[in-house]
């Protein structure tokens, strides 16, 4: 059978919405009426249901799609261990995650290596919590990429929804959904189970967090009130797109395609007969979908004292506990400081969270950047109670700022991933990657200076004041 392509228009055309129940047909008349699962779909396709949450799941948290395809998922020759996808595994064993409580931070990952790595082959588990196998937990992963994924390939991942955020090059994926273009200051969600294949311009860089339980939202906005924030019509999700490449059965097709999963973080393959990309029309509200950093409307304060970094949550995976996220994801993007009396940089603090941080672009206030400092395509790891703040420098520059206001972060972007899980680093993250930065937490607070200033003359409470 000859590949042909067969788009609804244009390849990256986008529905808009977050949350949405959508509807997308490559023919017209590819989606049943009135019917999820008719004796015969039209055009002679297989229905094909996809759940992201349990069947019986509440309505407002249930999510599933139907899909319409030419041949089902199941026509597959059993899956095998990855050989050629070992590194890819090589310390991401979460059962051995090491939890520390020093304040870690990384170099720019390597992307002079991965010339010959593709986005499966080129992703690595930094840091963790939890187990897949459990539903439980979360992954914070980066990807170096030299080469688009082979155009007869696709992936997914059963471990969880992947938030994928570029740093570095253009991210073409098709999905069994349709296509979806992310770009650095771009970001995209692939749920659980969807095949994808990401096609690059150039060498790719960037992280991932996944999400072994729950699904991404939007934040609440409480008093803020119905709009900010990142507002739900600028995500966007794909329409549908198919290619015809399959034989009069699900084996007897001339073409082998490479299928990978990643399934309790270990690499499985097979090959099969037929593309995965055979999706004519799906409707649901379980599918991928991108976002825009730079239409965050990114909220502060107007009088005084530095809020709390919530403000900047664009989406936000729930724990059991109100208000407790198990992934907050969070951006600091360009914005306006004009609170008066201020110490205008984040506070010293310590977390019953767990902060991940990565750059994006540009830099961070608070934080040197530089050699050796926190610089784009790098990273931080502040766990559960690890004190940290500003760097002595920065603290010295922002005690003694004016305080007219002044416009922050032109041109950067950082960004958190905060848990409220203790986050363990792997052996990749911790040793085999060889970025971590030995003296971190000396170079930063090791020349933290003493300002205190005894008042005389007072009534004092000390036990050196006998
Ligand atoms: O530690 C960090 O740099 C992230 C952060 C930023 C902020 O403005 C307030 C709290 C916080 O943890
Ligand atoms: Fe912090």
């Amino acid at each position: 059978m000859p590949v042909t392509e067969f788009a609804t228009k244009e390849l990256y055309k986008y529905q808009n919405g977050f949350n949405n129940h959508l509807e997308s047909e490559a023919i017209q008349g590819a989606l049943p009426i009135g019917h999820n699962s008719p004796q015969k779909p039209p055009y002679g396709l297989y229905a094909e249901k996809l759940s992201g949450t349990a069947f019986t799941a509440p309505r407002h948290e249930n999510k599933q799609t139907w899909l319409y395809r030419i041949l089902p998922s199941c026509a597959h020759p059993p899956y095998q261990p990855s050989p050629e996808s070992r590194a890819a595994q090589e310390g991401a064993d979460t059962s051995k995650l090491r939890f520390i409580p020093n304040q870690l931070r990384w170099d720019p990952f390597d992307h002079n290596e991965a010339r010959d790595l593709d986005f499966v082959s080129g992703m690595r588990l930094v840091a963790g919590a939890g187990d897949p196998t459990m539903k439980q937990g979360i992954g914070m992963l980066v990807y170096a990429a030299g080469k688009s994924m082979d155009e007869k390939s696709a992936f997914y991942s059963a471990d969880g929804d992947l938030l994928i955020v570029p740093q570095e090059g253009d991210l073409n994926i098709r999905t069994e959904f349709g296509w979806l273009l992310v770009r650095p200051m771009e970001i995209c969600v692939i749920p659980r189970g969807v095949k994808y294949q990401v096609q690059l311009s150039g060498p790719a860089r960037g992280y991932a967090l996944e999400l072994y339980q729950g699904h991404f939202n939007l934040p609440e906005l409480g008093p803020i009130g119905s709009n900010g924030l990142a507002n739900a019509r600028d995500f966007q999700a794909p329409v549908a797109h198919f290619s015809e490449d399959y034989g009069a059965t699900a084996s007897e097709g001339s073409n082998s395609f490479d299928i990978t999963v990643k399934l309790n973080n270990t690499l499985f393959h097979t090959r099969q007969a037929h593309t995965p990309f055979d999706v004519v029309g799906w409707q649901g509200n379980y599918y991928p979908y991108k976002y825009d950093l730079g239409r965050f409307n990114t909220i502060g304060t107007i009088s005084y004292d530095h809020p709390d970094p919530s403000i900047f949550t664009v989406l936000s995976a729930p724990s059991g506990v109100p208000g407790t996220a198990v992934a907050d994801f969070v951006i600091f993007p360009p914005r306006w400081l004009v609170g008066e009396d201020t110490f205008r940089p984040p506070w010293y603090h310590r977390n019953t969270m767990s902060e991940f941080m990565g750059l994006i672009c540009g830099g961070y206030d608070a934080k040197k950047g530089g050699a050796g400092g926190f610089v784009p395509g790098g990273a931080s790891l502040h766990n559960v109670m690890s004190g940290h703040g500003p760097d002595a420098d920065s603290h010295e520059g922002a005690r003694n700022a004016s305080l007219a206001p002044v416009k922050v972060g032109a041109g950067s972007c950082a960004f958190m991933f905060e848990s409220c899980l203790m986050v363990g680093v792997t052996e990749w993250g911790l040793r085999t990657c060889k970025k971590v930065q030995e003296g971190y937490s000396e170079e930063s607070w090791g020349g933290v200076k003493t300002h205190w200033a005894k008042p005389a003359g007072k009534e004092v409470r000390s036990h050196l004041a006998e």
